[in-house]
């Protein structure tokens, strides 16, 4: 069963006992709020990384979602990337591709799960780091203008309605690492970082004033090795936990969920939980 708890404002809690039933509960989010967003808006502006996260979205493409969603109006961005070609082990589109958007596409005589191709916004991949940022920052203003993507009230960020994030036993998010200097832009939505701690080294990555503007941003976080940091992003503990990107996440108006597994929510204080 389930652990469900509200913390403060680091936002809802859902603690699960296996990965299975995890991912059942993400499927089900993911689901609801796609229908929430094509009616209000028409269409579902959705921002993923890499990671764990992508085989634990699997359940997406099997019943009854992929009869019950609207894929059509899926517009799908990456909230980092690394930069390397689209057909390399580390490219977080391959990732996605071969392990959703495979199922995903409309092809002539394919239909499972019919994400639009058009509708899949993955990064310039001949182009240098910094290139790559500023021409997704730019397709990405494009579609603020048109409102595919929503625009916040209190800036000019976009305002996608669903990011997911994992979260490393760092505690960094997308590509936003401790004590790195990309944690401190301000200005631009999209970012390059050439020396990332985490191979490969050139990364492109969402900025915090993005990640922070969105109506929900999810944070799927599994296993023992990332409890210290659970605790530490999650758990009231002064000023000095307060400069880990994973805490730096806080949407100004928007709604921030855990999806956790018992090993990474294990360090985390107890006394808030319900069943
Ligand atoms: O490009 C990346 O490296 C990923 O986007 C990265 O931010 C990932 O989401 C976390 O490291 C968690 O990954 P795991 O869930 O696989 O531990």
């Amino acid at each position: 069963m389930a652990l469900y708890a509200n913390h403060n404002n680091r936002g809802d809690l859902r603690i699960h006992d296996s990965l299975d039933e995890l991912a059942t509960d993400l499927a089900d989010y993911i689901a609801e709020l796609s229908e929430v967003y094509m009616k209000e808006r028409g269409v579902f502006a959705i921002a993923l990384t890499g990671g764990s996260l992508i085989s634990l979205m699997g359940k997406l493409c099997k019943a009854p979602y992929n009869k019950t969603v609207d894929w059509a109006k899926w517009y799908i961005f990456w909230a980092d990337e690394r930069v390397v070609a689209k057909n390399h082990a580390d490219s977080n589109y391959k990732l996605v591709k071969d392990g959703f958007l495979s199922k995903a596409f409309i092809t002539e005589n394919f239909r499972l799960v019919p994400v639009v191709p058009s509708h899949v916004y993955s990064i310039n991949d001949s182009v240098s780091a910094e290139e790559a940022a500023n021409e997704y920052e730019f397709s990405l203003r494009q579609l603020v203008k048109t409102r595919t993507v929503g625009v916040s009230e209190i800036s000019d960020c976009p305002k996608f309605d669903l990011i997911l994030l994992g979260m490393g036993p760092d505690g960094h998010v997308a590509s936003l690492f401790p004590n790195h200097t990309v944690l401190d832009e301000k200005d631009e939505w999209v970012t390059f970082i050439t020396d990332s701690p985490k191979p490969p080294p050139e990364r492109i990555t969402f900025t915090l004033p993005v990640i922070n503007s969105a109506s929900n941003v999810a944070l799927v976080v599994t296993g023992g090795s990332k409890a210290e940091a659970v605790h530490l992003a999650i758990d009231d503990l002064g000023t000095d936990c307060l400069l880990l990107p994973a805490r730096m996440v806080q949407p100004t108006n928007g709604k921030l969920v855990w999806f956790l597994d018992k090993p990474a929510a294990s360090k985390l204080e107890a006394s808030q939980f319900s069943e």
